[in-house]
């Protein structure tokens, strides 16, 4: 793994998921064997989606065991995974934020009641 761009601003403020989003973009442009992100994105979405599921499944794994720090280190891994993955789809965080704000006009109830019935 290269080092990541400072912060911009640095200090102890939160890293954001936008500048996680950014630098996964950035790496588009970098050398394959320096960069993870660049082998995981020239590798394609099939195998991009492959690794997602495996970090979510260890992340399932680590909450049915309760191991909080397990759980906590393949969250890491999974929203990571995640977002290269919708790099790799041309799709955006902010689409998927605007979707999550769309939803918040029902609750999840009242969504899946408003699902066509299934085939
Ligand atoms: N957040 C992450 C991040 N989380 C997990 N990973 C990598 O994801 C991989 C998953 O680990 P696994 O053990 O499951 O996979 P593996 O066995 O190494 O992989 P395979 O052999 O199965 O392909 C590891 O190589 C981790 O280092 C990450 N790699 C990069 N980032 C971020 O992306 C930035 C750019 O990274 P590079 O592209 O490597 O420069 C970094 O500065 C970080 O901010």
């Amino acid at each position: 793994m290269i080092p990541a761009s400072p912060l911009p601003g640095g200090g102890d403020r939160l890293f954001t998921l936008g500048e996680l989003e950014r630098l996964i973009a950035e790496r588009r442009h970098a050398v394959a064997d320096k960069s993870y992100t660049r082998s995981l994105l020239d590798a394609g979405v099939p195998r991009i989606a492959k690794k997602f599921g495996e970090e979510a499944v260890e992340a399932v794994i680590a909450a049915v065991m309760k191991d909080k720090p397990a759980l906590l280190s393949e969250a890491a891994d999974v929203i990571y995974h995640l977002l290269v993955l919708l790099q790799a789809s041309d799709l955006s965080l902010d689409q998927v934020v605007a979707e999550l704000g769309r939803r918040t006009r029902q609750s999840g109830h009242e969504e899946k009641a408003s699902r066509p019935p299934a085939t």
